[in-house]
């Protein structure tokens, strides 16, 4: 079984509006994999029921071959901590930590010792360029540095997913390109399958296969041409 994250015809339904109708999604290892689509189309949705994040109301997402509905909420949240990260918008750094304490959140909740966990967020935060940053906190960096350590975050305990919503959404197109691009190339070198939800067709063109999502139905687009 190659694939890390698979979805199979699975619906979301808020009450009686059902906003992701029969998707079917899969990803392997070191995948990146695009979601474009118009507003309120359902690409967070989506999102949040492949993470784990939202029950599906039918169909089944599964990771490593489990089935995240067969999982208890324990299970649920050890699985989002320990093998999934996550991107948003607007890097949603806690503001009371500095970059590199931020960085090494993921670590710290699972358990791992400060000085370790510090020792990690230094090596991912250096592979990104912001290893004269570590001792800041988010208030004191540009819009663009602090997108990089959301990614930093991210990827810091080697997750097997990232989960990214317009990642970049918040920044100029100049840097939105730039840390897009350092953010993919560190989760290839890990091996991390990534989603990506993002309504850039730029942003989308980096990924090996596109999707696009419209009135809450996904549609494979295909490979970009090499
Ligand atoms: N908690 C909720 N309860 C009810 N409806 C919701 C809820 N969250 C989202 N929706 C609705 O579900 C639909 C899909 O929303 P979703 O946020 O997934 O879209 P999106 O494609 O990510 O949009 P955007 O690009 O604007 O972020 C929208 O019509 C939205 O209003």
């Amino acid at each position: 079984m190659s694939e890390v994250l698979a979805a199979q015809e699975i619906d979301l339904c808020y009450g009686s509006s059902r906003v992701v109708r029969g998707a079917n999604i899969a990803l392997r290892r070191g995948e990146i994999a695009a979601v474009s689509g118009p507003s309120g189309s359902g690409k967070s949705s989506l999102l949040y029921c492949l993470a784990g994040v939202l029950p599906v109301s039918s169909g089944e997402v599964r990771f490593e071959g489990r089935t995240l509905g067969g999982l208890s909420d324990a299970e649920l949240s050890a699985l989002r901590r320990d093998r999934f990260g996550f991107v948003f918008q607007y890097g949603e750094l806690l503001p009371e930590l500095t970059v590199e304490e931020n960085t090494a959140l993921p670590l710290r909740l699972a358990g791992q010792r400060k000085a370790q966990a510090l020792a990690a967020a230094g090596e991912v935060l250096g592979r990104l360029g912001l290893r004269e940053l570590r001792e800041r906190r988010p208030s004191q960096v540009s819009g663009g540095q602090g997108q990089r350590v959301a990614v930093a975050r991210a990827l810091v305990h080697r997750p097997a997913v990232v989960f990214a919503d317009e990642p970049t959404g918040s920044l100029d197109s100049v840097n939105a390109q730039a840390v897009l691009q350092e953010f993919l190339t560190l989760a290839r070198s890990q091996g991390a399958a990534v989603v990506l939800v993002t309504h850039d067709a730029d942003v989308a063109a980096q990924a090996d296969t596109r999707y696009t999502m419209v009135d809450g139905v996904l549609t494979p687009q295909g490979r970009p041409a090499p």
